[in-house]
């Protein structure tokens, strides 16, 4: 049974879901915080269920010897090390709108705390000074609101400021004008919105793009009194910029929900005059937490259970319904990829992988990773579908896929092709009503191979008498064979013969096979398939 850990504060119904899904569960949700007993104990879980607290740093990942899934109850990815996840073959998912219209809300919340002052007029309230002179504050309606970000949340905010009858103004260089006027907003240049914004609120991810977006050059464009908003991410803002622009007036006020260092227990920020602060709680509603707790725990165990794959930021979703449907053709690509990878000795420079005909309708993403892992896999062990894309990329390898309707007998074959300095090869397969795969074409040779643990692939010369010699000798061997298929390009040509033996071919009877005279090479293979 799969074993997950969840070491951030997560709603109750996380935990059931994942028990009521065949999955074991450890909720321990301070232990997010303790690096050290974290690192001692990650070892033993193939999931991790976390909020914002848990850092996956790399060295996390390299403890994390059994880990398959990250899942993270919320958007934000940033405290997990995606690229160290990813080649270490570990999916990273989250939960995208699960708590975008909470988070929404708290922007617009702390923009009518900073235009009227509210927190600062409670806490003078609370104790007793009803000071009425004191808090002055501004309007709301006719100004203008700047959305820096205009995705899931930054586009719930431009359409609560359209409610309240702001004039909203939107930088996101993905929005369309179509979406621009669907939310009857204007899409603006970032300059523009600096120019022109009395308040403006962040919606953007934490990029290289966007950090310190918010800067002493970008305040000093903006109009006297702006008021800044901040739910997405600490380190948009430059706090020490925007503290100067507090104290020299040009910016009125700002609700900051997030900061550069977290947890922020100390601040020069703090206790500055119309300055809103909250601990990141733009995340914390009941409905939120139940919306990504349910979300991530699903998300996860259908991936640990099912393999399917939904949300994922480093690999194709694959949805619960089509994962066993796929699984077959994830398998044929695999051993597609594995044949090509175990006979290739010199370095790979080109992969296509071409789907004909039904196979052109499916997952092709899914595929095309299942193709690379099991093409590197002989090269590097701790491969998968998650890594190999990357693992490929790093390496230089072309890769290129094609579609095509379909050409020949089957109703659907992957063909892998793969060039190196000294040659191209391929091979085609398929899977049959039996869900196995077959291998249904070698070097443009047809013929029907079922795949087995254990093969031996010869190129022979096309003589009488060759399954004899093959056969005595693997008799010779004690080796017996479970299938043995054949096929030539001519008669008297060129054959290549595929044998699925019952156990693995011993490498020093090779030489035997090989020193006859009409056997070119013979080359012992591994599958990872069941056995028939
Ligand atoms: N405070 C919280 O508790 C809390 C809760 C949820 C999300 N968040 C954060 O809110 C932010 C937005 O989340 P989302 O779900 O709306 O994400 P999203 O991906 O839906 O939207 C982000 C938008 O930013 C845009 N963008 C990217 N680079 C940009 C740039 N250089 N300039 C302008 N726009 C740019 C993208 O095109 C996209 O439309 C994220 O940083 C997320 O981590 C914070
Ligand atoms: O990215 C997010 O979803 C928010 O920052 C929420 O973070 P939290 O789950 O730690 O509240």
């Amino acid at each position: 049974m799969p074993r997950v850990l969840v070491s951030d504060k997560l709603s109750p119904t996380a935990v059931q879901i994942f028990k009521d899904r065949g999955v074991e569960v450890d909720y321990l949700p301070d232990l997010g915080k303790d690096k050290e007993k974290l690192l001692e104990v990650i070892g033993q879980y193939d999931g991790l269920a976390i909020r914002s607290a848990t850092k996956v740093t790399e060295k996390l990942i390299a403890a994390a010897t059994n880990l398959k899934v990250v899942g993270r109850a919320g958007i934000g990815v940033d405290n997990v090390d995606i690229p160290a996840a990813s080649r270490r073959g570990i999916i990273v998912m989250n939960t995208p709108f699960g708590n975008s219209i909470t988070t929404a809300e708290h922007a617009v919340a702390m923009m009518f705390a900073v235009a009227r002052q509210i927190p600062e007029a409670n806490a003078s309230t609370h104790a007793g000074k009803w000071e009425k002179n004191r808090f002055m504050g501004v309007e709301i309606t006719g100004k203008t609101l700047g959305v820096i970000g205009c995705g899931n949340i930054g586009s719930i905010v431009a359409q609560r400021g359209v409610g309240l009858k702001m004039h909203v103004v939107a930088f996101d260089p993905f929005l369309s004008d179509d979406r621009a006027i669907e939310l009857g907003i204007e899409k603006v240049e970032l300059e523009e919105l600096f120019a022109r914004a009395d308040f403006i609120t962040l919606h953007t991810p934490l990029t290289d793009k966007t950090r310190n977006i918010i800067n002493k050059d970008a305040i000093t464009k903006m109009k006297k009194g702006v008021r800044i908003i901040n739910c997405a991410r600490g380190g948009l803002i430059v706090e020490a910029d925007l503290i100067e622009g507090l104290k020299s007036g040009k910016v009125a006020g700002a609700g900051i929900d997030v900061f550069e260092v977290e947890p922020a227990t100390e601040s020069p920020l703090f206790n500055m005059e119309n300055v809103v602060c909250t601990p990141h709680l733009g995340a914390s509603t009941d409905e939120a937490q139940e919306n990504v707790a349910l979300q991530v725990a699903e998300q996860m165990s259908d991936y640990l259970v099912k393999g399917a794959v939904t949300n994922a930021i480093n690999m194709p979703s694959i949805s619960a319904e089509e994962a066993p449907r796929l699984k077959p053709f994830v398998k044929l690509a695999e051993v597609l990829g594995a044949f090509v990878g175990q006979v290739t000795e010199e370095p790979i420079k080109e992969v296509e992988v071409l789907f004909d005909g039904a196979t052109a309708g499916m997952n092709t993403r899914a595929l095309i990773s299942a193709t690379l892992a099991g093409l590197i896999r002989p090269q590097v062990a701790d491969v998968n579908m998650v890594s190999a894309p990357i693992m490929v990329k790093e390496r230089g390898i072309v890769l290129s896929e094609v579609k095509r309707d379909k050409s020949g007998v089957f109703d659907g074959y992957i063909k892998l092709t793969v060039k190196t300095d000294k040659r191209v090869r391929s091979i085609a397969g398929t899977v049959f009503s039996d869900h196995k795969p077959r291998f249904i074409q070698i070097k443009g040779i047809n013929m029907d191979a079922e795949v087995g643990r254990h093969m031996l692939y010869m190129a022979n010369k096309d003589v009488p008498g060759i399954i004899g010699v093959i056969g005595s000798i693997c008799a010779k061997h004690g080796i017996n064979i479970a299938n043995f298929s054949l096929g030539r390009d001519n008669a008297g040509g060129n054959a290549i013969a595929m044998l699925y033996l019952d156990e693995a071919f011993p490498e020093e009877v090779r030489a035997e096979l090989e020193g006859h005279e009409f056997i070119g090479s013979a080359k012992p293979l591994q599958f990872d398939v069941e056995e028939v």
